[in-house]
């Protein structure tokens, strides 16, 4: 997409290692680009295992009111052509998603990032930990924002060209607590914003998942009547 990256944002690399399995991943011809949802179904599933069990030991985490459902809501607007997939899970501080996003912290990562470039097989992208990174099978510019107990709402965003940008979060709404993915989807990838293929992948994909998934969609923007016009029919 056209968009650069915000101009106030705070400004990082890459890890090598994440940016060669960015290049992979924009460069492969593998064809099943749905996974991309199964993976950040199962990210938001496990941040929402990590504070259900914290709030075993202390009920003060769930905080009150919205933040204590524990859900993941994916919203399909076509007129901005964005899919953003949003759970009430543990969040990420600002330090989280530099580590989190920015780099690959498991080892054997390399190994297995090798073998995935010559099988050109992506199916095993979640193991470990990677699985975010097949966003950009559909999405050319992803933006993640993130709350968590311990820190101000964050905004991490990149177009996997190297770089990744993050901004204190003083213009979206507060989530709470929990993250946020938002997808500006590629032209060729629209399909993604569609209700019946949403439908039936969440189906698919969320067999073993402990928690509730909502789909929204955008209501179409019928054509606006021009206020001048006369609306009355003669
Ligand atoms: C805590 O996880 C999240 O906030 C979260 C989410 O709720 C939904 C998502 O789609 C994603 Cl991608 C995330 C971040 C998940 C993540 O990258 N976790 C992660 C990655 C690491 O490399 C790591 O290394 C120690 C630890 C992590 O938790």
């Amino acid at each position: 997409s056209s968009r650069s990256l915000r101009n106030n944002a705070e400004k990082f690399e890459f890890q090598a290692e994440v940016s060669r399995l960015m290049d992979i991943i924009i460069n492969s011809l593998y064809s099943n680009k749905d996974i991309f949802l199964r993976e950040l179904i199962s990210n938001a599933s496990d941040a929402l295992d990590k504070i259900r069990f914290l709030s075993l030991t202390d009920k003060e985490v769930l905080g009150e009111g919205d933040t204590s459902k524990l859900d993941i809501q994916i919203k399909l607007d076509k007129e901005k052509k964005i899919l953003s997939l949003r759970d009430r899970g543990i969040g990420m501080t600002k330090e989280d998603l530099i580590k989190n996003l920015g780099t690959i912290a498991k080892s054997g990562t390399s190994a297995f990032v090798e073998k995935m470039q010559s099988s050109g097989d992506l199916n095993l992208i979640g193991q470990f930990g990677v699985g975010f990174y097949s966003v950009y099978l559909v999405a050319d510019y992803v933006e993640v924002i993130s709350k968590h107990n311990d820190d101000k709402q964050y905004v991490w965003e990149s177009k996997a060209d190297g770089a990744f940008a993050i901004s204190e979060d003083t213009w979206n709404e507060p989530l709470g607590r929990g993250t946020e993915i938002r997808l500006h989807l590629r032209d060729e990838a629209q399909e993604y914003l569609e209700e019946s293929k949403l439908k039936e992948l969440v189906k698919k994909y969320s067999e073993f998942i402990n928690f509730p998934i909502y789909i929204w969609a955008s209501k179409e923007v019928d054509d606006e009547v021009p206020a001048d016009e006369d609306e009355s029919s003669d």
